[in-house]
């Protein structure tokens, strides 16, 4: 009898659930409603996160990565099109992070309220034959906009931009910030790690190593020749042969255009960005959490703390995170003649990609 009144209360609370007195479309299974009731109760410890752009190629599995994270306790998946099926399918994962879906602009500020860490790989992708810079026409509208509902609904929150140019979409979104009033530099971070990742496989590649043991710090900004690997600070210490600093040079600089012609036309990186993403988004997590030593490039305003590491505003360097964001850039080292060379040729395309970001929102 007891056990009987038991089930009709939770039947109650779940049906409560799944017509929620708020406007906005919250897609969750029932095991997840009625876990996110006790969750109410007992409180669980963990960061909010949302994702934009969460039903893309990238979106997807990196919603279900997330999903995965311990760190996490609520995961918003927010996009313009098709985010109450993916919310629905990965609320089913038995893990500890509730999941919500928000569905349209209409939905964009619920999305974003309250959340610790916001991701964005909302937008389009390369076909071959195209540069990321040739996306921007698109983007850059996407980017501001999404970015006008941080500023509005979660200033203070870690923002991890994905969406391409990033040397481009980060500038972007400090303009919106700045517009705003709320722009902190230290919480701004364009998204490198998918350089750092394919430089860790190939240099292991190279010296027959895991990749899980080799380090690779790739400085300057996200496209083409402004992708810069410094191979003369691999870790652990190692040479190469002039062959094969250019091998690695090339097929680093070149590794996302080798996706995308692979892909044919379906797309650019999506799976490998979604691990790097993750990654990256945990190490942001980890630093928010207060744990030390959390080190891993990111292309971040040089005012992020007071350390110019070239006279460029914005610029991809290994950075310390922790509970504020970006604690600490880093100066990038001694470089090899070769590393000079590739350094300038960076600078100069970073500087052009950066004003056009700037000047989109001044416009
Ligand atoms: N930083 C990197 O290293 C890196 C790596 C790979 C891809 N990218 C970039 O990430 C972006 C996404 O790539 P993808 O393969 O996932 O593309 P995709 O087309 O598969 O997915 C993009 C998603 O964004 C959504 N979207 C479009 N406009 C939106 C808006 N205004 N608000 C919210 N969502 C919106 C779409 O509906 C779609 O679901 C591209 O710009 C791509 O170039 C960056
Ligand atoms: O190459 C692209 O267009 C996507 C991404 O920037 C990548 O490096 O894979």
């Amino acid at each position: 009898m007891q056990q009987g009144s038991d089930i009709h209360q939770r039947i109650a609370r779940i049906s409560a659930h799944l017509n929620p007195p708020t406007n906005h479309l919250q897609v969750e299974g029932s095991c997840n409603i009625w876990r996110a009731d006790c969750r109410a109760k007992g409180g669980s410890p963990g960061f909010k996160v949302a994702i934009l752009g969460a039903a893309g190629g990238i979106g997807q599995p990196l919603a279900m990565l997330m999903k995965m994270n311990p760190l996490v306790s609520v995961l918003h998946l927010y996009d313009v099109v098709n985010s109450p099926g993916v919310t629905s399918d990965i609320s089913h994962m038995d893990t500890g992070a509730v999941v919500r879906g928000f569905l349209g602009q209409q939905q964009l500020e619920d999305a974003l309220t309250g959340m610790d860490l916001v991701i964005i790989p909302a937008g389009v992708p390369r076909k071959p034959g195209m540069t990321r810079d040739d996306l921007f026409n698109i983007n850059a509208g996407i980017v501001k906009t999404l970015c006008e509902g941080i500023a509005k609904c979660c200033p203070n929150a870690i923002v991890n931009v994905i969406s391409n140019p990033v040397n481009s979409t980060v500038p972007i979104a400090a303009e919106v910030f700045k517009k705003a009033g709320t722009f902190d530099p230290k919480r701004l971070l364009g998204v490198t790690m998918l350089d750092v990742v394919r430089a860790n496989t190939f240099v292991a590649e190279v010296l027959g190593l895991d990749p899980r043991e080799v380090n690779v710090p790739v400085v300057g900004g996200h496209a083409g020749v402004t992708i810069l690997p410094l191979l003369s600070q691999v870790k652990p210490p190692c040479s190469f042969t002039q062959e094969e600093i250019e091998y690695l040079t090339s097929r680093i600089q070149n590794g996302g255009t080798e996706v995308v012609e692979a892909k044919a036309g379906a797309g650019s990186a999506t799976l490998s960005m979604a691990y790097a993403a993750v990654k990256f988004a945990d190490a942001c997590l980890r630093g928010l959490r207060g744990d030390a030593g959390v080190v891993e490039c990111a292309f971040v305003s040089s005012q992020a703390r007071l350390l110019y590491v070239t006279e460029l505003p914005f610029f991809a360097s290994k950075v310390r995170l922790g509970r504020n964001g970006v604690e600490e850039i880093y100066a990038l080292g001694p470089l090899n003649s070769h590393e000079r060379v590739g350094l300038e040729k960076a600078k100069k395309e970073l500087a052009s990609s950066i004003e056009k970001g700037v000047s989109f929102v001044g416009k």
